[in-house]
């Protein structure tokens, strides 16, 4: 576990945005991981809420070795396999009922899994997690809540996901136990349905500006 641990530690650090891209088609899957690369984002997580995602997550692996890429909404142990199966580089859960962190915990595979209260927290704490995602991170508490998790479980780290914005990314990334922010603000709906992947590149650039600023200021 702990070098697993470190693993995920090192991917989220390097990666610093975390975009969450749901996608309906291969050609699609495509052309937004494109945009996000070109934009200066490596790294990313594809969720699984559709049913070509598995397919898409095999397809980036083997057409854009480059990507790194984290399955998300990994709900079950089907999930778990289907991901490791397709080439998933690690495991993003958006919240992590016992079974599923049992489950995580024997999957040889950089696991990053959700919750979203401190006891939450620390029954993941207890089977040896220690980098997080906190969801829906501003309907929780936002910074006030990440501010608040940092005393008591002050050896965690996280990865506020949900809410996110080009408006306040910059001051999630300032907090010291923020490893990466996750968000879809850079792969707005209609842009994806205009087929407007200029704007997504450009949304992804800036993203990669305010980690680069983040970071320089730290
Ligand atoms: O389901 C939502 C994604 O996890 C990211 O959240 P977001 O769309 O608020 O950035
Ligand atoms: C919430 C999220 O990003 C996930 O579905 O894993």
């Amino acid at each position: 576990m702990p070098e697993r641990q470190q693993r995920a530690a090192d991917l989220l650090r390097h990666a610093g945005v975390l975009p969450v891209i749901t996608v309906n088609t291969l050609d699609e899957a495509r052309a937004l991981a494109d945009a996000l690369l070109e934009g200066g984002l490596s790294t990313l997580e594809l969720t699984l809420r559709t049913p070509i995602a598995i397919d898409a997550l095999a397809m980036l692996k083997r057409e854009r070795p480059g990507i790194v890429i984290g399955a998300g909404t990994v709900l079950d142990a089907n999930n778990i396999r289907a991901s490791i199966d397709a080439g998933a580089d690690f495991l993003v859960t958006p919240g992590t009922p016992p079974g599923l962190a049992d489950a995580l915990a024997a999957a040889d595979i950089p696991v990053v899994p959700g919750a979203a209260t401190p006891t939450e927290f620390m029954s993941l704490r207890e089977r040896g997690f220690r980098n997080c995602k906190l969801f829906p991170a501003s309907a929780v508490g936002g910074l006030a809540m990440l501010k608040g998790l940092a005393g008591p479980l002050h050896d965690m780290r996280f990865c506020p996901t949900g809410g996110i914005s080009e408006a306040n990314a910059a001051e999630f990334l300032s907090q010291p136990n923020v490893l990466c922010i996750g968000g879809s603000w850079m792969l707005d709906k209609a842009w994806i349905e205009a087929g407007d992947y200029a704007r997504v590149r450009e949304t992804a650039a800036r993203a990669a500006a305010i980690v680069r600023e983040a970071r320089a200021q730290r």
